[in-house]
């Protein structure tokens, strides 16, 4: 038996205001490293299936990225809605995420849809999934299994087509072991794991972004290009990366931005430890505890010593 019809929205604000002012959107994804590369046959495989996925990844890696790909190779025709969960109202939860209904309709057209709703025929992205009170994960699930939500208020449930792609910077299977996260939604959700390495696990995809943003940012704000300096390359590959690709993104703007000549020095790369030379010399002495030679290590640890009290005095 066929739907009743379920009208589009017109909509959509995307909950942007957490973003960090110097980020831009990537319109590719840049998968060199070969990590990657096989992360990237699977999210071809999984984005032309029905079937909800999970991404688990650490903050800034390209969960939304890759959320936003998997809706444009699903071809779905409706829109993709990014939804940060930590972002919803603790009391308007419900109505914000499966829409209301108010006796006088005096609401806008996308406040009665709720976020549910203006994904119908799309995707709703649900970022940091695991801050979902267990109450909305189970009508989550609901709404997910039957095709249908009830909205606040309403009486009757109403059919929407939505495929969720959720996002979780934890590991939700200790959050299910600590009673936090609904097993059976991990269950349904986990169908379609794809699990998003750090950074520092794909360094073969340092270098080609750092181009890549170097590119965008140089265009967007008229700039020459520069290249980046050999010793760049090796400091930026050597980097652990935190922040992830977000912060890669951060510090190749800045490097841009401060860099004078046509090429980027490690000088220009505003990261932990470099220019600091009492951050240099800690790195220093890790360095030279782990040299075999005990008189080597003594006499670099006596110079070292000897270096860093001429720099704090
Ligand atoms: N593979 C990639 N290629 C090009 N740009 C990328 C890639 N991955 C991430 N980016 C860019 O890095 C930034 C951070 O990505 P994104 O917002 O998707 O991360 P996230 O994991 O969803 O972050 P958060 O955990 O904060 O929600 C964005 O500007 C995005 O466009």
């Amino acid at each position: 038996m066929s739907r009743p019809a379920v009208p589009q929205q017109p909509l959509l604000t995307f909950p942007d205001a957490e973003r960090s002012p110097l980020s831009i959107r990537a319109k590719a994804l840049v998968f060199v490293d070969p990590r990657s590369r096989e992360l990237r046959k699977e999210v071809e495989r999984l984005a032309i299936r029905p079937a909800p996925v999970l991404i688990q990844g650490e903050t800034g890696s390209g969960k939304e990225l890759l959320a936003r790909h998997i809706h444009n190779a699903s071809e779905r025709s409706g829109l993709f809605v990014a939804l940060s969960c930590s972002g919803l109202g603790a009391r308007t939860a419900q109505a914000e995420l499966f829409g209301y209904v108010t006796a006088g309709q005096e609401s806008t057209v996308a406040g009665r849809a709720g976020w549910f709703g203006s994904a119908n025929g799309g995707t709703l992205y649900l970022d940091e999934i695991g801050d979902l009170s267990l109450g909305l994960q189970e009508q989550l699930l609901q709404a997910l299994e039957t095709g249908e939500v009830l909205r606040v208020g309403a009486n009757r449930a109403t059919p929407v087509d939505v495929r969720v792609v959720a996002a979780t910077s934890i590991d939700l299977a200790q959050a299910v072991a600590a009673g936090k996260f609904s097993e059976r939604l991990y269950q349904y959700l986990g169908d379609g794991l794809l699990s998003l390495p750090p950074l520092r696990e794909r360094v073969g995809d340092i270098l080609p972004m750092a181009e890549y943003f170097l590119g965008i940012h140089a265009q967007r704000l008229g700039l020459a290009f520069p290249i980046i300096g050999e010793r760049a390359q090796r400091t930026l590959e050597a980097y652990s990366w935190p922040g992830n690709t977000r912060e890669l993104e951060n510090i190749i703007h800045f490097a841009l931005l401060v860099s004078t000549g046509d090429e980027i020095e490690p000088r220009h790369l505003n990261l932990p430890g470099i220019g600091d030379p009492l951050a240099l010399l800690e790195s220093g002495f890790r360095q030279a505890l782990a040299v075999d030679d005990a008189s080597l290590r003594e006499r670099l640890g006596r110079w070292l010593r000897e270096a860093s009290q001429r720099l704090e005095g």
